[in-house]
């Protein structure tokens, strides 16, 4: 079977885009695995299936699979190459959709100089929502901020646990380049605290609208951004009392600006949005 792709990124973090309206495209985990492989496929942190909505009053449905094959909830920056890419393939004509995920609806709009900003709705902040299990760790309660103790790698380290519609757990470090990303991310990503596996954030402040950011990403690996990571990390630093919206986020592949007015709020990701090239591929 031949499938037609388009190959994107938002701040280098890249994407597969497929559109399953036109094409058909059921593909199983080993397959999505295998369009995302670096060497033996196409390549990519993501693939973004773009489909019919199924609810009322959204224009589309959008699904991700991370690089392992899994299914997952949220994609930030893939929420904007989603919005470019139907905009791009003719699929609307409108600068602002809304899009229907697999935990509720995201309104990307697309801007007069080429980013997109992206309403991601509002975080959730309760660690059973995350999902994060904080059993025998104390209370937690609307409104007050709370970081939890995670053993990992024989030290402890505190994180702020937010889900965007997809889990995160987001700690303070003195040094983006000198955090130990590679060593903690996979012990943190496979935590028995989170149950649906987390994403890791390594946030450093560098002034109160400004930090900078990795992500060992849940199922994909560090990637050079998270736009999720990105919303939840500052969520956590405005929460913690460290930051003021608006935030600018510097990644390793570019830059992201997050603006979140508190709780029951929704957060507004901003940045850029890219096509790569086309192809088609067999499968
Ligand atoms: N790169 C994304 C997040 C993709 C999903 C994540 N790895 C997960 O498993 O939740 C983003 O830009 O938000």
């Amino acid at each position: 079977m031949k499938l037609k792709f388009t190959k994107m990124h938002g701040a280098g973090n890249d994407f597969i885009v497929v559109d399953a309206i036109h094409q058909d495209v059921s593909l199983n985990a080993e397959q999505w695995r295998r369009l995302a492989d670096r060497r033996f496929g196409i390549g990519a942190d993501q693939i973004l299936v773009v489909e019919r909505p199924v609810l009322d009053g959204c224009d589309f449905r959008y699904r991700i699979f991370n690089s392992d094959g899994g299914e997952v909830e949220q994609c930030g920056n893939g929420a904007r190459a989603f919005a470019r890419f139907v905009s791009d393939k003719g699929l609307s004509t409108e600068r602002s959709i809304r899009v229907e995920t697999m935990k509720g609806i995201i309104a990307p709009r697309l801007e007069d100089d080429g980013s997109v900003t992206v309403d991601m709705g509002a975080p959730r902040l309760d660690p059973a929502e995350v999902p994060f299990d904080s059993a025998g760790l104390g209370g937690w309660a609307e409104g007050e901020d709370t970081t939890w103790p995670l053993p990992v790698g024989g030290k402890t380290v505190f994180v702020s646990v937010v889900s965007m519609g997809n889990p995160h757990a987001v700690q303070v470090v003195d040094d983006v380049d000198t955090a130990p990303v590679e060593q903690t991310g996979p012990a943190i990503e496979a935590h028995a605290r989170f149950p649906q596996r987390v994403n890791a954030g390594y946030m450093q402040v560098v002034d109160r609208h400004h930090i900078r950011l990795r992500v060992y990403e849940r199922g994909a690996g560090e990637t050079l951004a998270c736009g999720t990571g990105a919303c939840a990390a500052v969520v956590a630093g405005i929460r913690r009392g460290l930051l003021d919206s608006p935030v600018r986020v510097s990644a390793r592949g570019g830059e992201l600006s997050i603006a979140w007015n508190g709780a029951g709020q929704p957060v507004y990701l901003s940045g850029p949005a890219v096509t790569v090239f086309e192809g088609e591929v067999e499968i």
